[in-house]
């Protein structure tokens, strides 16, 4: 697993401390930013995670906003990234078993650091099911093609 992570200025805070825990974790990861809590735009953030992922340089990416909304949907227009805005640990299991999601975006103004923590742990540990799932990620590819992406 290779994980990148950012944020934008109302994702900060909670990028921050998952950042804290990951590495107390010994899970390794590269955080890009940003750096500062000054006001930024989320996509100019989003689009350097999905960019990484969708190259395969990272298997997963993780996006932090105020809701999560805005990065779900920069992250969503690059081709090979499935991005999921996950408010719930079940949300981000199925999010990884059945649709084999890469990009996970979170909200800091939605969740709170514990819920937000084990979003993240079941996003890391649940692998992809594949079996009957497989044929659907394969539609998603194939929808990505029909749509120039
Ligand atoms: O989807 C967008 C995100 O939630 C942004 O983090 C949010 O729009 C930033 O809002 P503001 O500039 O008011 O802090």
């Amino acid at each position: 697993m290779k994980l990148i992570i950012a944020s934008d200025h109302a994702g900060l805070e909670l990028r921050r401390e998952l950042v804290a825990l990951l590495s107390e974790k010994g899970i390794t990861f590269d955080d890009v930013g940003p750096t500062t809590n000054a006001s930024v735009d989320y996509p100019d953030f989003a689009k350097n995670v999905s960019r990484a992922v969708a190259e395969g340089r990272y298997t997963h990416g993780v996006l932090v906003c105020g809701t999560g909304i805005g990065m779900s949907i920069v992250a969503n227009k690059y081709r090979g990234v499935r991005a999921a805005l996950c408010t719930t640990e079940f949300e981000a299991r199925m999010a990884r078993a059945h649709n084999d999601a890469n990009v996970l975006c979170l909200g800091q103004r939605v969740v709170g650091l514990g819920v937000a923590w084990s979003i993240l742990e079941a996003f890391l540990a649940t692998p992809f099911e594949g079996g009957r799932h497989q044929k659907r990620v394969d539609k998603i590819r194939e929808a990505e093609s029909e749509n120039g992406r």
